[in-house]
């Protein structure tokens, strides 16, 4: 039986398409589509994604151009039908671009016909991609002081030619709020100035996570592969956030190979260096080391006071020096609780009617940091936990799944992880003799839950105010 006209011209076009790709190429983006019908020298071909269709007609468009043209001639067009949604087996129809107009060109195999050969269509357009940065955070707002001094340079290095230095990956390090965040997004929105066409992206691990997650739920993880492996400049904050989950590691894997060998930037953040990451796939971990590992020490009281400076005149105020010096001089973790106490001393100031001076000063920074840092014990921390939730000691330590007493497990495995110095084997060791993985799932379930669940938030800081007063 004579196969439909569309079967038999898809098939040709196949053909040709074959001996102009490689295999995988092949395999991957022409195998799966679906030739429906051919009127009006259009050929209606069903492509299984909006993604899948966008991409044929950003890389693939040449190619297409000229196939279409040996096979069907001058004028011939193709036309989209895109699976919206495949469940419901919802499709839109797209039209090529003109781009995608049959035209000849003379290094497609087979031989073309002789027509004088048209001028060569512009690259195609770039789709736009939004790079989710930050427009505050920059070079010019990140103040530099001697723990950051490298890191920045680097970072600027890098920023002003993007995989093009040994800096790749570049892989920032160094405690909560110490400005990885902001020194990460600085170089997207410096490379984003320098090559506006460069495809930038920013993305925390938690949500590259989630987009993982989904993909695998919705049969999309192609998509989500490929639309990875498009990136120029790839940021992904937080990475020790994909500590125990194999299968994102294994994918992430994947799109760091591909983007590395073709010659694409990846900047990675974490709380840890490589070597302190546990739950990570040595694969992983070596290759966090093929670039530069720069640690964002914790800020000098100098650069403290800069930073305080710059961000009262930023925000328009006059803070006394002596004010300023007291605060650099002992609010010293993070950048993020200097920040927290210039807003507390604005708003007291202003609901209070009351001066800024040091006394307002010295009140308000007592609240937020602990004058003596009392020495948090895992003991500590049991006890916090299970008087809170009202259960016995051992019920921790037991195989118990009750809601309380997982809950309170939990607790107990992210405070210590946030309060003491030990290695996650030896929490769980501690807590209910578990091993490191749970200890990190636990971890992640907490920090998530306290996003998501306000009453679960309200219990997590109810314990640790417990855990202070003790
Ligand atoms: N050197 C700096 N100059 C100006 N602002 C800074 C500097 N370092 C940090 N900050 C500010 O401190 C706040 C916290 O910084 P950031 O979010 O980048 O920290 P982080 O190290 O990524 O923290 P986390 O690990 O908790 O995500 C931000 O508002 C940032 O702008």
């Amino acid at each position: 039986m004579n196969k439909p006209v569309h079967v038999a011209l898809w098939n040709d076009c196949l053909n040709i398409i074959r001996d102009n790709v490689a295999e995988s190429t092949y395999n991957t983006w022409f195998a799966p589509i679906i030739p429906l019908k051919f009127e009006d020298k259009t050929l209606v071909i069903q492509v299984p994604s909006q993604f899948f269709y966008e991409f044929l007609e950003e890389k693939f468009v040449d190619l297409l151009r000229h196939t279409l043209y040996q096979v069907i001639g001058e004028g011939a067009k193709l036309m989209y039908n895109v699976m919206v949604d495949r469940s419901a087996s919802a499709t839109v129809n797209l039209e090529a671009s003109n781009r995608s107009t049959a035209v000849r060109k003379n290094n497609i195999s087979p031989a073309a016909p002789r027509t004088r050969i048209p001028q060569a269509p512009q690259a195609p357009a770039i789709q736009e991609l939004d790079p989710r940065l930050n427009p505050d955070y920059t070079f010019e707002t990140f103040i530099e002081g001697n723990s950051n001094k490298l890191s920045r340079s680097v970072a600027e290095a890098v920023a002003e030619n993007p995989a093009k230095t040994v800096f790749n990956p570049l892989f920032i390090h160094g405690n909560s709020g110490v400005g990885k965040t902001h020194l990460a997004n600085a170089i997207g929105l410096r490379i984003k100035e320098r090559y506006p066409e460069k495809r930038v992206l920013y993305v925390s691990a938690h949500l590259f996570q989630i987009q993982y997650t989904d993909s695998v739920r919705n049969n999309t993880t192609n998509d989500f592969i490929n639309f990875y492996q498009t990136i120029d400049v790839l940021i992904i904050d937080d990475i020790q956030e994909f500590a125990g989950v194999v299968k994102t590691q294994n994918t992430f894997f994947h799109i760091f190979n591909h983007l590395h060998q073709n010659g694409k930037q990846l900047i990675l953040t974490s709380d840890l260096p490589p070597v302190l990451l546990q739950g990570m796939e040595d694969r992983l971990l070596t290759r966090f080391k093929w670039g530069m590992v720069a640690e964002l020490e914790r800020p000098s009281v100098e650069l403290r006071k800069d930073i305080l400076r710059n961000k009262i005149h930023r925000d328009g105020l006059d803070f006394p020096t002596e004010v300023i010096t007291y605060i650099a001089e002992n609010v010293d973790d993070s950048v993020r609780d200097l920040e927290g106490i210039v807003i507390s001393i604005m708003a007291h100031s202003t609901i209070y009617n009351k001066e800024i001076d040091l006394d307002l000063a010295q009140r308000i920074v007592k609240k937020v940091v602990r004058s003596e840092k009392k020495v948090i014990t895992i003991d500590n921390i049991l006890t916090a936990v299970t008087d809170y939730f009202k259960i016995e000691p051992k019920q921790i330590h037991s195989r118990s799944r009750k809601r309380e007493v997982v809950q309170a497990r939990h607790f107990a495995m992210f405070l210590a992880k946030k309060y003491t110095e030990y290695s996650t084997p030896k929490i769980g060791k501690f807590i209910g003799n578990r091993n490191h993985s749970t200890v990190l799932h636990a971890c992640k379930t907490v920090k998530h839950q306290c996003e998501v669940d306000k009453s679960y938030r309200a219990d997590m800081e109810a314990v640790q105010e417990l855990l202070h007063k003790k």
